[in-house]
C-alpha cells in the first residue's frame, strides 16, 4: 500500500464515518475487531444522525467523488439487491463536476491526435460544453468538412483514481463479505466486482466510438434512432470525435411540448426500440438516462431519438432471449409452475432448488399484479421482481440480464412520463410473439437451418473423412470394448478360484482344529492344519491383485 492509498483508505472511513454508515450494520453482525477499530476513532462522529440510511449514503458517496458517484449510481439500478427507498435515494446521485482546466484538455487531445489541435480542428471551444465524471466534452470545426463536431476527452489520470478506488471498495467488500457471511443476499463483492467491469468498459473510448458505431448502422435508416457519426480516424482510447448532435434532452418536456412533439409516438418509440435492440439486433444501449437521450428538433409531428454514449452496451445469448421470451408470456398466461422450471433449465437458479416453493414464491409475487389492467403491467417490474424472488432462492447475477431490467424499467418509466396512457402490453407483445414464433415450429426450424446452412455448407466436403473416422472410432470402440469385458471375466474367474481355495483352506483348519483334541487324530489334524495352510497360501498369492480393467 502506498501512502496516498493510505490517505485514501482514511479518507474514505472518515466519511463513512461522518455519515454513521457504520451504524446501517447490524450490531450483532459486527465482530468485536470492527467495535474496537469504531471506537479507536472515537473522534470521528456521526454528524447527520437527523438523516435516514439512504440519504446518508448517498451524501458520503456524493461527497467521495466520481468513481464513488457511479457506483452509487449502478448500486440504484440493483433494486434486486436494494429496497426501493434506497434505490431512489441512490438514483438521485449526480455527476456533473466542475471541468478540469482546458489547458490540460488540449494538451491530452494532442498528445492522442499526436499533432496540434489546430491541424485537425479550428474553433476549438475551450469551455467545455459538458464535463462528467470520466470524461469532458468540447465543441470545434472539423477543418476537412467544415462539420461541428464535439471531441469527448477523458480526465487527466482517472484511470489510476478509478483503479485506486476500486482496489479499495474490493478490499472493503471482501471484509463485509466476511462479516455479513458469502451466502448474505448483498453480496458486495460480487457488485464490487460488477462494477469493475463496467467502469473499465467507460475509461476506453474508442470502445465506446466502435459500439456507436455498430447501433449507428442497425438503426441507419430506421427513422426512430439516430446514433451521431463516429471519425473513426480521430477516435482513440481517450479521446474521441463524433458528430455534434442538436437534440432537446428527453427529460425538458416543456421544450418537447412548445414544438408539438408528438409524444404518443415517441413514448412507443421508445418501448419498440428497446425491444429491437433486444431481440432483433442482440446489441443493446444499457446506460440510458436523460443525459444520453435526446430528441430531434426536426419534423415534430414524427419524432425521433438520439442516443449518445454508448460507452455501456448489453448483449444476451439465444438461450437468454428465449427463457426470457418464454418468461414474459408464462406470466401472462399465469403459469407460474412454467416461470419456476424456466428459471431451472436456463441454470439461472441451481438444479437442486425446490420447484414448488419457488412456483408459490413467484405466484406470491406476480399475483397481485394482475390487479392492474393489462396495458399497465410493466415488463422491467414483471422481471425485477422475478429476480427479487429468485435471488432468495440463490439464483446467481447474471450481470447481462441486470443491465437489460434496468434499461427495461427506465424506458417504460420513461414512456409513461412522456404518455401515460402509453399501453406497455400493445407495444411489445408483437417483439415477443413474432420472436418466439421464429424460435419454434416450422419458421423457427427455417430460420434455424439458413442459420447454420454457412457451417454445414462449409462443413460438407469434410463429411466422408468424418464419417469414415467416426466409423473406425466406433470399430476400435466395440473392440476396446470386447477387450474389458474378456478381462472382467477372467478377473472374476481369478477371484472365484482364490475365494475357493481360501474357503477351502480355512475348512482344513478347522477341522484340523476338532481333530486336535483327541489322541488317536493328532496326526490327521497336523496334517489337516498343514495342508489348510499351504492351501490358504496358494488362494491367497492367485487373488486378482489389480481390480482395474
Ligand atoms: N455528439 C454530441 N453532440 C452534442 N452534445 C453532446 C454530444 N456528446 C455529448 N454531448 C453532451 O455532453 C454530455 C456528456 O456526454 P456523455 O454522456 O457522452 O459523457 P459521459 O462522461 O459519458 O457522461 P456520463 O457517463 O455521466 O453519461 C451529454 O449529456 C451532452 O449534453
Amino acid at each position: 500500500m502506498t501512502v496516498s492509498s493510505i490517505k485514501r483508505a482514511y479518507q474514505v472511513i472518515r466519511t463513512a464515518l461522518h455519515y454513521g454508515l457504520d451504524e446501517l450494520i447490524p450490531s450483532k453482525i459486527t465482530p468485536w475487531y470492527f467495535r474496537l477499530l469504531r471506537c479507536s476513532l472515537f473522534w470521528i462522529r456521526n454528524k447527520h444522525k437527523d438523516k435516514v440510511g439512504g440519504e446518508r449514503l448517498k451524501l458520503a458517496m456524493q461527497e467521495l467523488g466520481p468513481v464513488y458517484i457511479k457506483f452509487g449510481q449502478m448500486l440504484s439500478t440493483r433494486r434486486d439487491l436494494l429496497n426501493d427507498e434506497w434505490a431512489e435515494e441512490l438514483a438521485m446521485l449526480q455527476d456533473r463536476v466542475p471541468p478540469f482546466d482546458s489547458e490540460v484538455a488540449i494538451e491530452m487531445i494532442e498528445a492522442e491526435l499526436g499533432t496540434s489541435i489546430d491541424t485537425y480542428f479550428d474553433d476549438f471551444d475551450r469551455v467545455p460544453l459538458a464535463s462528467a465524471s470520466i470524461s469532458q466534452v468540447h465543441t470545434a470545426t472539423l477543418k476537412s468538412n467544415g462539420k461541428a463536431v464535439v471531441l469527448k476527452v477523458l480526465r487527466p489520470n482517472v484511470e489510476a483514481q478509478v483503479n485506486a478506488d476500486i482496489l479499495l471498495m474490493s478490499q472493503v467488500a471482501n471484509f463485509m463479505e466476511t462479516i455479513l457471511g458469502h451466502g448474505n443476499r448483498l453480496r458486495p463483492a460480487e457488485v464490487v466486482e460488477d462494477y469493475r467491469t463496467t467502469i473499465e468498459g467507460e475509461l476506453n473510448l474508442k470502445l465506446e466510438a466502435l459500439n456507436a458505431v455498430k447501433l449507428r448502422n442497425n438503426f441507419l435508416d430506421s427513422g426512430s434512432l439516430y446514433i451521431p457519426y463516429m471519425y473513426e480516424e480521430l477516435c482513440f482510447t481517450r479521446l474521441i470525435v463524433m458528430e455534434r448532435i442538436y437534440g432537446i434532452s428527453v427529460s425538458d418536456m416543456a421544450a418537447l411540448k412548445a414544438q408539438g412533439t408528438n409524444l404518443k409516438i415517441l413514448a412507443e418509440r421508445g418501448v419498440e426500440l428497446f425491444f429491437t435492440q433486444v431481440f432483433r439486433d442482440n446489441f443493446f444501449h444499457a446506460d440510458m438516462h436523460p443525459g444520453n437521450i435526446f430528441v430531434s428538433r426536426e419534423h415534430p409531428e414524427d419524432p425521433h431519438y438520439i442516443g449518445l454514449d454508448c460507452g455501456i452496451m448489453g448483449t444476451l445469448t439465444d438461450e437468454d432471449k428465449r427463457y426470457l421470451a418464454e418468461n414474459f408470456l408464462a406470466f401472462f398466461n399465469r403459469d407460474y409452475h412454467r416461470i419456476a422450471q424456466l428459471y431451472i433449465e436456463s441454470g439461472w437458479v441451481s438444479p437442486d432448488t425446490d420447484v414448488a416453493a419457488f412456483e408459490q414464491a413467484v405466484k406470491v409475487v406476480c399475483e397481485p399484479m394482475f390487479n392492474k389492467p393489462l396495458d399497465e403491467i410493466s415488463f422491467g417490474h414483471v422481471l425485477l421482481e422475478l429476480f427479487r424472488t429468485a435471488r432468495r432462492f440463490d439464483m446467481v447475477v447474471q450481470p447481462q440480464l441486470v443491465l437489460l431490467e434496468k434499461t427495461l424499467l427506465y424506458i417504460e418509466g420513461l414512456g409513461r412520463q412522456l404518455y401515460p396512457q402509453l399501453d406497455l402490453w400493445q407495444t411489445a407483445k408483437p417483439f415477443l410473439e413474432e420472436w418466439m414464433s421464429q424460435q419454434v415450429g416450422p419458421k423457427g426450424m427455417a430460420s434455424k437451418i439458413k442459420k447454420e446452412f454457412p457451417y454445414w455448407a462449409d462443413k460438407l466436403p469434410e463429411l466422408p473423412e468424418l464419417v469414415y473416422d467416426n466409423l473406425k472410432m466406433g470399430k476400435n470402440f466395440v473392440k476396446s470394448q470386447n477387450q474389458m469385458l474378456d478381462r472382467y471375466i477372467k478377473l472374476q474367474q481369478k477371484a472365484h478360484k482364490s475365494n475357493y481355495l481360501l474357503i477351502t483352506a480355512a475348512i482344513l483348519v478347522i477341522c484340523g482344529t476338532i481333530l486336535f483334541n483327541q489322541d488317536s487324530t493328532l496326526w490327521a489334524s497336523y496334517g489337516s492344519i498343514a495342508a489348510g495352510t499351504v492351501i490358504w497360501f496358494i488362494g491367497w498369492r492367485s487373488r486378482p491383485k489389480n481390480r482395474k480393467l
